[in-house]
């Protein structure tokens, strides 16, 4: 929780409560239905909530922007961007629906009213998004070719609509396959740790 506080000095006290909450809730949760990987659980506010919340140092979403976490899994990155952003509708959706049943316990327990959990196939959603976001799903170009459709038109932030997608290593060839405004934010600019040495937020405009 420390982490959170260091690179997040600003939060209310309902939002510290609420991150300080989620070892409790994953640690119950995840001994039930396996969202994470059970040594992962030891550096929940690094390598998930932390590394969620990397999206947040390249853009901040402003009030009513809708955005679309696609195979959240246990809930990341969207439960501990929900938890930032409570002025924006976040929906998590992903193909496994015991995940999402974990996902909808622990938005439930954390009283988080805008994030929607729903179990459906990324290709099969028709809604519209300002943004797509996502960690560890699949390589980037079939994921664009998952999600353009659901990328709305109207802008008001800083960035074009899109896709900002949480990824490791050497992206340089999956940036050739993407169009020209694509970029690679790193967060070793923002965070210190050793584990976000390798780490980047890959933004694809839409
Ligand atoms: C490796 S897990 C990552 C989970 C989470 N994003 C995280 O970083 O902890 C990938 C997740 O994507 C989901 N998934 C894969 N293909 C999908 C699709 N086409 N639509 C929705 N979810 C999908 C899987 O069910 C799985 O839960």
């Amino acid at each position: 929780m420390e982490l959170i506080n260091k690179y997040f000095p600003d939060l209310t006290a309902d939002q510290r409560d609420k991150f300080g909450q989620m070892e409790e809730l994953y640690q119950f949760w995840n001994a039930r239905v396996n969202v994470i990987s059970r040594q992962d659980i030891d550096t929940l506010y690094e390598r998930h909530i932390l590394h969620s919340l990397g999206i947040a140092k390249v853009l901040e979403f402003k009030s009513g922007t809708s955005i679309l976490d696609v195979g959240t899994g246990g809930g990341f990155p969207g439960i501990p961007l929900a938890i930032l952003f409570p002025k924006a509708q976040f929906h998590l959706v992903d193909s496994i629906g015991k995940k999402i049943r974990v996902v909808q316990e622990i938005a439930d327990a954390l009283k988080l009213d805008n994030v929607k959990a729903e179990q459906i196939r990324a290709e099969k959603l028709d809604d519209s998004y300002e943004f797509v976001v996502s960690r560890a799903v699949t390589r980037i170009t079939p994921f664009v070719g998952w999600v353009k459709k659901n990328i709305s038109k109207n802008s008001f932030h800083s960035l074009r609509n899109g896709i900002l997608y949480l990824k490791g290593g050497d992206l340089t060839e999956e940036l050739s396959e993407l169009n020209q405004k694509s970029r690679i934010y790193e967060l070793s600019d923002f965070f210190e740790e050793e584990f976000f040495q390798t780490k980047k937020v890959l933004y694809v405009p839409l």
